[in-house]
């Protein structure tokens, strides 16, 4: 006699972070986004979202950064879940659970990790048996970052950001993070690049303004040589947000003078990113940021990594 498999009671996801290596903003564009042409790298600070059957709706905030999750139906996790529910006519109601160890509004694609990790749990609760594209598909209607925590590794971005690549790459990168403790808004930050471009007598519009990763990010990519790397990171958001935190400038070039190989914003900011040689230069700079105070939090990764994987298993709550 066989046996029909019993569903999973709960699923727990764990998603990456990540960076933009390069990140070039071309034109606004009549649907308020602007056409970017960008290099992902998922980076390993994880959240990890564990969906279980309930009688309401809810979010479950847990980890480094539980009190700054919003638990509403705005959560991207929730409205990651309800899209698949919708879209398979599956009348569950779920309790959601973030361990949230991604900084919140920090330019690390936190909000859209746990998406990701909502899309694949919720795959498996409910034995869709979703295709990686038909997940990525989803996750571009969820927002422009939430296709690359699925993917992980190193991938370009096109359009607004959400139609991936491969990108070609080897080696191990050892990022600091430097965290501020207030978040940054994500249209905010473009609204102000568009506000220096027009200060400046360009218009934001202006298909002049036109987007391409460069050869040496790429070259630099390909051979896994660090110090190349550091040299070509670029983020065409920096100025605005500096423009709106211009402490982001004073601690960029600190980092730099203390020995990092590159220091950019990430995404949208306020998080500074700052490549390192190796391990141990990664533990060095921490220690010179710390002592400088001119950040609130420090945080040691590697990457490239996987991206959205199942952890689990029952919750053990
Ligand atoms: C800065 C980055 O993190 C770099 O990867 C992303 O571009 C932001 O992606 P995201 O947070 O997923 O953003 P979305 O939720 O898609 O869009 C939020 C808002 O950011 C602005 N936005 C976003 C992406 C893009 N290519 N152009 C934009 O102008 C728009 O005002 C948009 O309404
Ligand atoms: N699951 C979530 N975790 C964190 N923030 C969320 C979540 N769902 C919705 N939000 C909202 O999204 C806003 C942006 O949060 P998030 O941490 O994704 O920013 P971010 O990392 O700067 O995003 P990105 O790098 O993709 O632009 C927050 O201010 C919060 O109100």
């Amino acid at each position: 006699m066989t046996v029909a498999p019993t569903p999973p009671q709960s699923v727990t996801v764990r998603a990456p972070a990540k960076v933009n290596l390069e990140l070039r903003v071309g034109a606004l564009r009549p649907d308020g986004y602007h056409d970017l042409a960008t290099v992902f790298q998922a980076v390993s600070l994880y959240d990890e979202v564990s969906v279980a059957r309930w009688n309401e709706w809810q979010v479950v905030p847990g980890g480094a950064y539980a009190d700054r999750i919003p638990t509403d139906g705005g959560n991207l996790a929730v409205r990651a879940a309800k899209l698949v529910a919708e879209q398979w006519d599956i009348d569950d109601v779920l309790s959601i659970r973030i361990d949230k160890d991604i900084p919140v509004a920090g330019g690390m694609a936190g909000g859209s990790a746990d998406a990701a990790a909502a899309l694949l749990a919720c795959d498996h609760l409910w034995g869709l048996g979703l295709e990686r594209d038909e997940l990525a598909e989803l996750a571009s209607v969820l927002g422009s970052d939430v296709p690359f925590p699925l993917a992980g590794g190193n991938a370009m971005g096109s359009g607004r950001g959400e139609q991936l690549a491969p990108v070609l790459a080897r080696g191990t990168f050892h990022w600091v993070f430097a965290i501020s403790d207030t978040g940054l808004s994500t249209p905010e930050v473009y609204r102000e690049l568009d506000r220096l471009r027009a200060a400046a007598g360009s218009d934001p519009g202006d298909p002049s303004h036109t987007a391409e990763v460069s050869a040496e990010l790429m070259a630099a990519l390909r051979s896994g040589d660090a110090r190349a790397l550091g040299a070509a990171l670029h983020n065409d958001l920096d100025e605005a947000a500096f423009s709106l935190r211009p402490e982001l400038r004073v601690l960029r070039d600190a980092g730099v003078e203390f020995g990092a190989l590159g220091g950019i914003v990430s995404g949208s900011g306020p998080t500074v990113a700052f490549l390192t040689e190796s391990h141990e230069a990664s533990l060095d700079l921490s220690v010179s940021l710390a002592a400088s105070d001119l950040c609130r939090d420090i945080r040691r990764a590697k990457g490239p990594v996987h991206g959205a994987q199942v952890v689990t298993g029952p919750r053990a709550d």
